[in-house]
């Protein structure tokens, strides 16, 4: 009998929904599953997730993946892991089960304690040891807004009966039944407790943020074999090989393996990330430096600008306002009209990230007249990610010293060939949208294969990637500058909105 074929199983946890994909040798998926899960806003700003629902519906979806390719489990040589970022989560270590809901990385539960921390001017040495910024995006205080809030918690966790984990680091305890407490440099450098030199967890950033050591995770490099999913989950026993967050993971499944490459992913928020090579590069424009990945003893490291609600923006149409059913039909509705006239929307609902980083800011809608319609809106909002990504790839490009001539793109809108185009125009480099649009899973599959000689090196993978569609720039630099010009009017309106 043939031997039957072998795969990687990728697990991306992200935001709004689980997915998990199967990948062969070519990088193309061979079958899939996705479950959305509950979005849980106790107060205005403050964001959750059930960790038993990250759990149960990631669980789901790599099941589902497995039965819609008619795949048996014998036929996965291993895993990745990639996951949102910086959302924190604490578990008992006894009985695996999480203390409280997942404190999102959106949430600005936290903001005031950042605001206390600016005071006490320790923002440069965090941001020296760190390379981010104080702010409530990042795991820190979140963990100690846990073990503050919750009586008794933080005891417990000197004693080292509560664990920390992004959620990699939770799916990799629960995949492996309990026996592996570990994350992957790319995910500790979101939590601001890593020190992205020396590569390990920095005592003077615990004591800064009050947060005990031995509730943290082992950090170990991207690509490893680091232990086992238990046999009754999936049906056998399958190494965990390969972890990364899932940005830095689109970076790498887009192949942005050498220093000056960069991609830019439109989900939920959108993250442009620069591979800078083996030496962190330090931002002066509002950027983030951050772990790429490591492989073997190789750290590469990338410039990092984030933006919070992008693809987001969408949902809030189709679920706050009504004005659209499904997601995609925001292209048909923006396209009903021939520009903006005007109007601008920013969409700062848990403030701004890059290059802002103004927590204070809140959502805008400027420049409304009587003519104003809901397609005005839908349009504000596409032009919103364009516009966004303008601003952290000028800052980028400050900082690097250098033009892009093209920007490798991903994420669920990218399927929006409107958006697609304006943004090309708007930053006046080409975009290239590449055929496998999963480059986050393909990124984690890549970091797993290689552990196990699935793949070989960097070359067999770059063949994978192949363009779907490029857009090139069609626009005047009059109209370009006058439009861009528009939305720097309209994040002041947004600024330092809360008191
Ligand atoms: N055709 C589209 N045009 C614009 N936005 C879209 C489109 N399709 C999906 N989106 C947006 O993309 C996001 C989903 O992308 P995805 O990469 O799955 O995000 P995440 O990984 O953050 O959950 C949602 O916010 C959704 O509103
Ligand atoms: O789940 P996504 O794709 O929105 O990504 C979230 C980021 O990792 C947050 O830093």
């Amino acid at each position: 009998m043939p031997e039957a074929a072998q795969y990687i199983l990728s697990l991306d946890q992200g935001t709004t929904s689980s997915r998990a994909i199967v990948f062969g040798r070519d990088g193309r998926p061979v079958s899939s599953g996705q479950q959305e899960f509950p979005q849980i806003y106790p107060t205005p700003g403050h964001v959750e997730h059930d960790p038993e629902a990250i759990w149960s519906s990631q669980l789901a979806t790599a099941r589902r993946a497995l039965e819609n390719g008619k795949l048996s489990a014998r036929q996965i040589v291993a895993l990745g892991i990639t996951n949102q970022r910086e959302t924190t989560i604490l578990w008992d270590k006894k009985t695996g089960t999480p203390v409280a809901n997942a404190i999102v990385w959106q949430s600005r539960i936290t903001a005031p304690v950042c605001e206390r921390l600016k005071k006490e001017a320790l923002e440069e040495t965090i941001r020296q040891k760190t390379g981010l910024v104080l702010d409530a995006y990042f795991s820190a205080t979140k963990i100690a807004h846990l073990l503050d809030s919750i009586t008794g918690l933080r005891a417990r966790a000197e004693r080292g009966e509560i664990l920390f984990g992004t959620v990699d680091a939770f799916l990799m305890w629960r995949l492996s039944g309990g026996n592996l407490h570990v994350t992957d440099v790319s995910n500790a450098s979101r939590t601001l407790l890593f020190n992205i030199h020396t590569l390990d967890w920095d005592d003077e950033l615990l004591r800064i943020f009050n947060v005990p050591r031995a509730m943290l995770p082992e950090v170990k490099s991207c690509s490893e074999i680091y232990g086992h999913t238990t046999k009754d989950l999936l049906g056998e026993s399958i190494p965990i090989a390969g972890c990364a967050g899932d940005q830095q993971a689109a970076t790498f499944g887009q192949g942005c393996f050498g220093p000056g490459e960069a991609k830019n992913t439109y989900g939920t928020g959108c993250f442009m990330l620069l591979n800078t090579g083996s030496t962190p590069a330090v931002s002066k424009h509002g950027l983030l430096t951050t772990i790429g990945w490591k492989i073997g003893d190789t750290t590469t490291y990338c410039l990092e600008g984030a933006v919070f609600i992008a693809g987001a923006a969408v949902q809030w149409l189709r679920d706050g306002l009504g004005l659209i059913a499904k997601s995609p039909e925001v292209e048909q509705l923006a396209a009903s009209v021939k520009s903006n006239d005007g109007v601008y929307f920013v969409p700062a609902f848990v403030g701004l990230g890059a290059p802002y980083w103004d927590p204070n800011a809140r959502g805008a809608i400027v420049g409304l007249t009587r003519g104003s319609t809901k397609a005005h809106f839908a349009r504000a909002a596409l032009e919103a990610m364009a516009y966004q990504t303008r601003d952290v790839l000028d800052a980028m490009q400050a900082d690097a010293g250098v033009a892009l001539s093209s920007l490798r793109v991903d994420g669920g809108a990218t399927a929006n060939n409107l958006m697609m185009q304006f943004q090309s125009d708007l930053l006046d480099v080409r975009v290239l949208r590449p055929v496998v649009q999963e480059t986050t899973a393909l990124g984690a599959a890549y970091l797993a294969g290689l552990a196990v000689d699935y793949w070989t090196d960097f070359r067999d993978l770059t063949r994978n990637w192949v363009l779907d569609r490029e857009f090139a720039p069609q626009m005047s630099i009059a109209e370009r500058d006058d439009l861009y010009s528009g939305w720097k009017k309209a994040v002041k309106c947004a600024q330092h909105w809360v008191d």
